[in-house]
């Protein structure tokens, strides 16, 4: 019998989104899963072959491309910064929409042009992503990695411009600043580690159960062809 195939999510804010798509590919999690207050963190699902671990966001990819977990979930933001080439990403799973963007206060930005700037000074989670986005245009980007509250790095004077994540706009607005750049784009992706998709030959109708779940709004009907994944079908 061979070992489960492991699937990472994070733990953040795109479990809410995971886990009804999780469903429509056929895998239900056990109950703790979605219990906030459970401290477990490798979890069973209705199918004997597919466990699921929760890790923070960054993670997720870090567990993937090292085979500790065979697939994952996680956002192309992180997928940007980390650009590891162990990763696969077949599934644009439509779930955690947002954009990364540079963004500064918004006294700085009434006078500001971003045509004149030749070093920056940025405070953000995501120093390669930030890196490379000013480099192309020949900017010179000096960061400083946060975590997290990167928002209030230029009330503080850490720094005077962020590149952080933005939805609705509301955490910019609520710290006094504006955002002046949209440097790409984001949505969760299912990502595979290269050498298990050779290997575990279940893999290929788990991402394609994926795939279907992602293109059906509705839970998936059992049967063969469009039904959810089931490991027996799987091998
Ligand atoms: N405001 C947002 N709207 C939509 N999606 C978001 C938003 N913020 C983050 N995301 C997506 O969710 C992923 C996880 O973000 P989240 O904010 O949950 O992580 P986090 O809590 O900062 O991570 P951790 O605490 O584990 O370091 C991001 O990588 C991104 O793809
Ligand atoms: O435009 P909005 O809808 O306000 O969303 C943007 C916020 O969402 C993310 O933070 P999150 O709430 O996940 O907290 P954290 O990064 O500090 O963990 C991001 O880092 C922004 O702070």
């Amino acid at each position: 019998m061979p070992q489960p195939l492991i699937i990472a999510i994070p733990k953040g804010r795109i479990l809410d989104e995971a886990v009804p798509l999780l469903r429509r590919a056929g895998i239900e999690p056990e109950a703790a899963f979605s219990d906030e207050n459970s401290r477990a963190l490798r979890f069973a699902t209705n199918q004997p072959g597919i466990d699921l671990i929760r890790v923070r966001a960054f993670d997720v990819a870090t567990f993937v491309a090292h085979g500790a977990a065979q697939l994952g979930i996680v956002g192309s933001d992180v997928l940007a910064e980390f650009d590891y080439s162990e990763l696969y990403a077949p599934v644009d799973l439509g779930i955690g929409h947002c954009r990364i963007s540079v963004a500064e206060p918004a006294a700085l930005a009434a006078h500001d042009d971003p045509r004149g700037w030749s070093h920056v000074r940025i405070a953000t989670k995501y120093p390669h992503v930030t890196a490379a986005h000013f480099e192309a245009r020949g900017v010179q980007a000096e960061c400083v990695k946060l975590n997290g509250a990167m928002e209030l790095a230029p009330l503080l004077g850490l720094a005077p411009r962020i590149v952080d994540l933005v939805s609705s706009g509301r955490t910019l607005k609520e710290n006094g600043l504006v955002e002046v750049e949209v440097i790409a784009e984001v949505t969760s992706r299912l990502i595979v580690n290269r050498a298990a998709f050779k290997t575990r030959a279940e893999i290929v109708p788990l991402v394609e159960a994926f795939r279907r779940a992602v293109s059906s709004p509705l839970p998936l009907a059992g049967g063969a062809g469009g039904g959810p994944v089931t490991m027996e079908s799987a091998t």
